[in-house]
């Protein structure tokens, strides 16, 4: 089939890779002539494991392309994936206007049935505005179905993710649609989930939130295990060997961030709200991830007193490991806190690179950066801080303290090298 991937971004690039590897013909398209002319030439314009190799395969087996001619992509391809960003608007609900824009064009262009199918994450009723904004703009009266189909990739494993999903989900009202979006899928080893739109758009986000739930859960549990002296990822084994509960997400630490779970939670609150309906638990949950950063900086402060010219090192700037992706990122937070407490700060990360504009400096070496400093806190996980050299750092250091932010380090080397280490519910 000929697949057209609007929105290259994280998700639109591994979802056009992901269909060439199951022999399909893509384009992809975008806006950013900057990033299309970067793909283009094979390279990609973030970090993530193991599209590198695939976008110069699919590119010179010919059977991906990128272009900037809209008019041309839309009226080749059958199917059309809407994958721009729905980012947070300020009232907290998703702020669709990329969603429109792309509707309104393909309405424009349409010149024969497609399929437009929604991979963004968008809240319930989109798809029948994604139709309403392409009937409003048909040129030619052409039929066309809408289908919902949420994608559950995570950064860091985006391409296995995509490769081998848990599910899929098909939201459609057309028979013909899901014919289309059976075979597309056909090769897929997983349920497939026929169901309606808004039920399409409603799972996304309760998987979001729900996964959401379950770490400030952890994390919530995790406080009073530190007064109660338990190792809080005991609990999380002991609970998660329950197959109802499961092992996942039950990681405790500074809490979640990242370009989805905070958007689609605010989303999915802000989609109660106007239907008059209360979504209390998820409220917690927001609550309970928001003070996470304030819980790690007052164990700082209950070490070192006052953080005034205090010189600390942040290893991580990107929300999570294997991803140069800082949106949202609860580094910054924690960095944002220890700056208004006076504290000077230095920041680590592999493949994180800010620019100019920033009050704390970014140094290239976890050695420069740990160097000279009264305390370190990891923020995250990225596996070469697991194989830091404790007795080493200890010798630069000016005072052996250490805040562990994602609960990964080992406890018993760090305290032989001579620090105080602290993370949550972990002695
Ligand atoms: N990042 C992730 O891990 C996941 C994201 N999602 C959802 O997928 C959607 C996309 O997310 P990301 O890929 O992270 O976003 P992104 O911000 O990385 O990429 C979006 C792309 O869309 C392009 N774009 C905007 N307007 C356009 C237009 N009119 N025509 C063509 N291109 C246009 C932008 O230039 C950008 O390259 C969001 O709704 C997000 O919630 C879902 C699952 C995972
Ligand atoms: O809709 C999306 O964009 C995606 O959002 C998340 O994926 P992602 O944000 O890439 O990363 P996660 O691995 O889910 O981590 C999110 C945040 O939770 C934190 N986390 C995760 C797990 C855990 O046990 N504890 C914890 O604090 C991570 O450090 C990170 O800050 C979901 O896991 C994906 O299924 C979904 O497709």
């Amino acid at each position: 089939m000929k697949i057209l991937i609007v929105g290259t971004g994280y998700v639109g690039t591994t979802t056009a890779l992901v269909f060439c590897e199951k022999g399909h013909q893509v384009t992809g398209l975008d806006v950013d002539e900057k990033k299309i002319r970067r793909l283009q030439s094979g390279q990609l314009h973030f970090f993530e494991p193991g599209l590198d190799e695939l976008l110069k395969k699919h590119l010179r087996e010919g059977n991906l392309s990128f272009t900037q001619n809209e008019s041309k992509a839309i009226e080749e391809n059958d199917i059309i994936f809407i994958c721009v960003g729905t980012p947070q608007d300020e009232d907290g609900s998703a702020d669709l206007k990329y969603v429109q824009d792309v509707a309104e064009r393909i309405g424009k262009n349409l010149n024969a049935y497609k399929v437009i199918v929604d991979k963004s994450t968008v809240p319930v009723g989109t798809a029948d505005k994604v139709t309403k904004w392409i009937t409003q703009h048909q040129e030619k009266t052409v039929p066309f179905d809408v289908v919902s189909n949420p994608e559950f990739l995570r950064e860091g494993s985006a391409l296995h993710d995509a490769l081998k999903p848990d599910r899929i989900i098909i939201g459609h009202s057309s028979e013909k649609a899901l014919h289309f979006m059976r075979e597309l899928y056909k090769d897929f080893d997983c349920p497939f989930v026929d169901t309606t739109q808004k039920t399409a758009e409603m799972i996304k986000y309760a998987a979001n939130s729900f996964l959401a739930l379950k770490i400030s859960y952890i994390n919530e549990l995790a406080r009073l295990c530190d007064v109660l002296e338990i190792e809080v990822d005991d609990i999380s084994k002991g609970i998660g060997l329950d197959h109802r509960i499961g092992e996942a997400f039950l990681n405790a630490g500074i809490g979640y961030g990242g370009s989805c779970f905070p958007k689609d939670v605010s989303a999915l609150l802000k989609t109660a709200e106007t239907n008059h309906q209360s979504l209390s638990i998820l409220e917690a949950a927001v609550k309970v991830n928001k003070s996470q950063p304030k819980y790690f900086i007052e164990k700082l402060q209950a070490a070192l007193g006052s953080l005034e010219n205090k010189v600390v090192a942040v290893l991580g700037l990107a929300f999570k490991p294997n991803t140069d992706d800082t949106r949202e990122s609860p580094s910054f937070k924690i960095i944002d806190d220890l700056e208004k407490a006076g504290a000077r700060v230095k920041v680590h990360d592999p493949t994180v690179k800010v620019g100019s504009g920033y009050t704390f400096k970014q140094v290239q070496t976890v050695e420069e950066c740990v160097s000279d400093t009264d305390a370190i806190i990891l923020c995250t996980g990225w596996e070469q801080y697991k194989a830091i050299d404790w007795v080493s750092v200890r010798k630069r250091v000016r005072f052996p303290f250490i805040v562990d932010g994602k609960n990964i380090l080992n406890a018993n080397e760090i305290k032989h090298a001579g620090f105080d280490y602290y993370a949550i519910g972990k002695s």
